[in-house]
């Protein structure tokens, strides 16, 4: 994979910053998780004055070979039906962001569809989804690093435009088999731990899922220590273009919102080469697909809010956004204990 270089979040205004959000008008530790954005959003842009600007929602949507085993409660058509949907303004997502004042893009990163060209359309598709992990690996060497380095463009493409705070969400019926794949090998737990009801399949189909998910492991043996190597196999086109895009905004300094499950794999497979990818992303929430919890508790990154969503497409992101801006506004806006004459002693 191209080498990025993902340095930590800037370090020197720490206590400044620290001095800043015990000096507002409230007890210490009294603003909670927006203390811990203030400070994150403060060192990503290394300033007392930090800023959103021109957020961005970016949908990155693809096909999975391993959907024709039975694996969602859904058909793989959904994932081109739903691209649709996001361009004519009628999903979730589009709700909460327009919602929010977020942008939309919807990536095709690989969905089985030819699309007609759209302003809120990237095709950067890579194929027309990925193979069936039950038979080899989900792609070859040239599509991974293809998907890669179309994430960078993306996101070269958003810096360009002003954009410093970017949301990462997500449509493949498929998908939360490839994540929970992904999730088992990277962070060495058993597949049981790892897999989910995704759209919300029944007990039989969970049991046909899980044996599905097995036999695509021993299908594919792969060096748990190679993200590269775990990231083709398991990977969906839309998860690789995902962690190209996040690896890029943290090296542009931008912020990186994660989603839920799958946002959070693709996270994953960055951020086991790149551990200071952690310090550009804000995990938005805490997902009802049951591995989510297990994978944030290995990334040691506590999510914002649960409201048991499952969802996908960005939703938990654009919700959290406008406590994102809560939490920048406090930090620029408060009054001081000193500026507002309240006295902070006893
Ligand atoms: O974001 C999540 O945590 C999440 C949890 C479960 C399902 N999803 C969405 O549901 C789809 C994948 O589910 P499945 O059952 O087809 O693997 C995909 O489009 C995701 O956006 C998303
Ligand atoms: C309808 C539908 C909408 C979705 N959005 C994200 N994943 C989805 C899966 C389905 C099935």
């Amino acid at each position: 994979m191209k080498k990025f270089q993902i340095k930590a979040a800037h370090r020197e205004l720490l206590d400044a910053i620290d001095n800043k959000i015990d000096n507002k008008t409230k007890p210490i530790r009294s603003l909670g998780k927006l203390e811990d954005m203030a400070r994150k959003v403060a060192m990503v842009q290394n300033t007392l004055q930090p800023e959103l600007k021109n957020p961005h929602m970016l949908i990155f949507a693809a096909d999975h070979g391993i959907a024709e085993e039975g694996v969602s409660a859904y058909p793989s058509e959904v994932t081109q039906q739903m691209v649709h949907n996001f361009l004519n303004d009628g999903a979730a997502i589009n709700v909460f962001s327009r919602q929010n004042d977020m942008k939309i893009k919807v990536v095709n990163a690989g969905v089985n569809h030819d699309f007609t060209p759209n302003d809120k359309l990237l095709d950067y598709s890579v194929g027309k989804g990925t193979k069936n992990m039950l038979y080899g690996a989900a792609m070859n060497t040239l599509e991974f690093s293809e998907a890669i380095d179309k994430g960078v463009r993306i996101i070269n493409e958003l810096h360009e435009e002003g954009c410093n705070v970017v949301g990462f969400g997500e449509m493949g019926i498929g998908n939360t088999s490839s994540a929970a794949l992904l999730m088992s090998a990277l962070c060495h737990l058993p597949i049981e731990q790892c897999v989910g009801r995704g759209t919300g399949v029944t007990d039989g189909q969970f049991k046909h899922k899980l044996r599905i998910l097995k036999a695509a492991q021993s299908a594919n043996p792969v060096e748990k220590d190679n993200p590269v190597s775990v990231l083709k196999t398991f990977g969906g086109f839309e998860i690789v273009m995902m962690c190209g895009a996040m690896l890029r905004a943290a090296e542009l300094k931008m912020l990186i919102l994660v989603d839920g499950f799958i946002s959070s794999s693709a996270f994953l497979g960055g951020f086991v080469s790149y551990p200071y990818l952690k310090d550009y992303a804000i995990f938005t929430h805490q997902s009802n697909e049951s591995g989510h919890r297990k994978m944030l508790e290995y990334i040691g990154a506590p999510a914002i809010l649960d409201l048991n969503l499952r969802l996908g497409e960005g939703t938990g992101a654009a919700l959290m956004y406008p406590i994102l801006e809560s939490a920048v506004n406090f930090f620029n806006e408060m009054a001081s204990f000193e500026s507002a004459g309240v006295s902070d002693k006893m």
